[in-house]
């Protein structure tokens, strides 16, 4: 019987286009100032030094940043770059300048399943932070209380079955008490290989999605548990 469900955010609980037409961009235009005003505090420096790393060499900022601003445009899932998106998204939501989307399936049906005894996860290549910032400004207000616990890339890629392997072990659970949601096939089938349950979201907004051997819910309300 499942104990615990493991959501998704981008295209399961949250539109692609708040993701990709709000978010994004709003950390694209912050970027140069956000560098300039908030490079030397030490979480942001550290940020910045990691993504340097990564980048390969000893780039200046105004480099640093442009590569920064490419790997937005590729949609990288790279571990500094998240944990700044998070930084300068949490402006934007203290200010209400923007709301974090879910779908008006997601609230109800949360609350549902945390009334039957389930334990409710996040696993999404957004940082934890910005993970809490999303579900804790929506319009149906803060959220956050529904959750049990939030992964990220620190426990590795959604494409590797070892993040999913590490996620269960983390609940304490055997991993076929545990729900994976997804919309992507590739992190749905990595879910499976650990042995977790899953259900592809095809929420009909984006390209089409391949659910492959996964079980098809259009909304949470087609979820069974
Ligand atoms: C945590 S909100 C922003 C989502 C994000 O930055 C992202 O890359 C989407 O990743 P997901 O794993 O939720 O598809
Ligand atoms: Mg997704």
């Amino acid at each position: 019987m499942t104990q615990a469900i493991v959501t998704d955010i981008e295209g399961t609980t949250s539109s692609l286009s708040f993701v990709k037409e709000v978010l994004f961009p709003y950390a694209a235009r912050e970027l140069p100032g956000f560098v300039r005003a908030h490079g030397q505090r030490p979480e942001v420096r550290h940020l910045l030094d990691e993504a340097r790393q990564l980048a390969g060499g000893a780039l200046d900022d105004a480099r640093l940043v442009a590569t920064l601003l490419r790997w937005m445009d590729e949609d990288r899932k790279f571990g500094p770059l998240k944990g700044l998106q998070g930084l300068m998204w949490e402006a934007g939501y203290r200010q209400g300048d923007f709301q974090g989307h879910v779908y008006e399936d997601v609230p109800r049906v949360l609350r549902e399943w945390r009334e039957r005894g389930l334990r409710l996860y996040v696993y999404s290549s957004g940082s934890v932070h910005a993970q809490t910032l999303l579900f804790g400004h929506t319009r149906f207000g803060d959220l956050t209380p529904l959750f049990s616990g939030y992964f990220d890339t620190g426990v590795g890629g959604k494409k590797e079955t070892a993040s999913y392997a590490s996620i269960v072990q983390e609940l304490a659970l055997p991993a076929g008490q545990v729900l994976f949601l997804s919309d992507v096939r590739a992190e749905l089938d990595a879910a499976a290989a650990a042995g977790l349950r899953t259900v592809c979201l095809v929420r009909g907004e984006g390209p089409e999605v391949d659910p492959g051997p996964h079980p098809v819910a259009r909304s949470f309300d087609d979820v069974q548990p």
